[in-house]
């Protein structure tokens, strides 16, 4: 596991990008899972202003780790947000993007884009593995949509979950612990002060949070997380030993 600590958020999105870059210069084409929330929105704004063209997006297939049960006309839906804020703005085929339908019945779309994901996604030891996993990280430590008092949906046998959101009882599909583990590299981004006494459990005392946070889970079989966090998000660790 790395950690980076950008600045700002402005050097945070820098930071991943980069990463991204060496790795899309290592392959031909990639699959890259998106997150939602609002570490991504800005990530996807600082793309489409400063590299719209300076990066080869038809080179990239993109799939999310989760999404909210809704249409995707809904400002709630994480591809409504993927839609306006880069592919509306960058040069993307419509046929590399490989949304979560959230409009659909919810267990029946967890089955589909299982099948979507074992279909279109080289696998390693039988089990789909994306080249890039971006996720965030929620205030109450969820990651995904895996929330803290569902932690039991991280070890499902299955590729896609149900979750539920535990205050407006909003139906998600997410990848599971089982697809999140097995991707090539998984990078956490998380910005913001109000994150940081869940950084600082997960990255310090990792075994115990590991029983209480979905996020403290994320450990892929590959050995390649990245954790981009911001100064405000990393403030309450201890010490900083992590280079950036
Ligand atoms: O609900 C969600 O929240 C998490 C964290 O988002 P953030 O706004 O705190 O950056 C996100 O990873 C997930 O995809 C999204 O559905």
């Amino acid at each position: 596991m790395k950690i980076k600590i950008a600045e700002d958020i402005a050097s945070l999105n820098k930071a991943f990008t980069e990463w991204m870059k060496t790795i899309l210069s290592q392959q031909e084409e990639i699959t890259l899972a998106l997150s939602g929330g609002s570490t991504p929105k800005s990530l996807f704004d600082y793309w489409a202003k400063h590299h719209a063209t300076d990066i080869d997006w038809e080179k990239i297939k993109f799939f999310w780790s989760d999404e909210r049960c809704v249409p995707p006309t809904d400002n709630e839906s994480n591809y409504k947000m993927a839609k306006e804020h880069l592919f509306d703005r960058i040069a993307i085929p419509e046929e590399h993007i490989f949304r979560i339908y959230g409009e659909n019945d919810p267990e029946k779309e967890a089955k589909r884009y299982a099948e979507v994901l074992k279909r279109e996604i080289k696998t390693v030891n039988g089990i789909p593995s994306f080249d890039i996993l971006m996720l965030g990280m929620g205030e109450d430590g969820h990651t995904a949509s895996i929330f803290p008092l569902q932690i039991h949906l991280w070890d499902s046998e299955e590729l896609c979950i149900v979750g539920t959101h535990p205050i407006t009882g909003q139906k998600r599909i997410s990848l599971s612990g089982k697809t999140i583990n097995a991707a090539q590299n998984v990078a956490i981004l998380v910005a913001g002060e109000a994150k940081a006494d869940k950084v600082k459990e997960i990255i310090e005392s990792k075994e115990t949070a590991q029983k209480r946070y979905p996020a403290a889970k994320v450990s892929p079989t590959s050995g390649n997380l990245v954790w981009f966090m911001d100064r405000e998000a990393a403030k309450k660790l201890a010490a900083e030993p992590y280079s950036f």
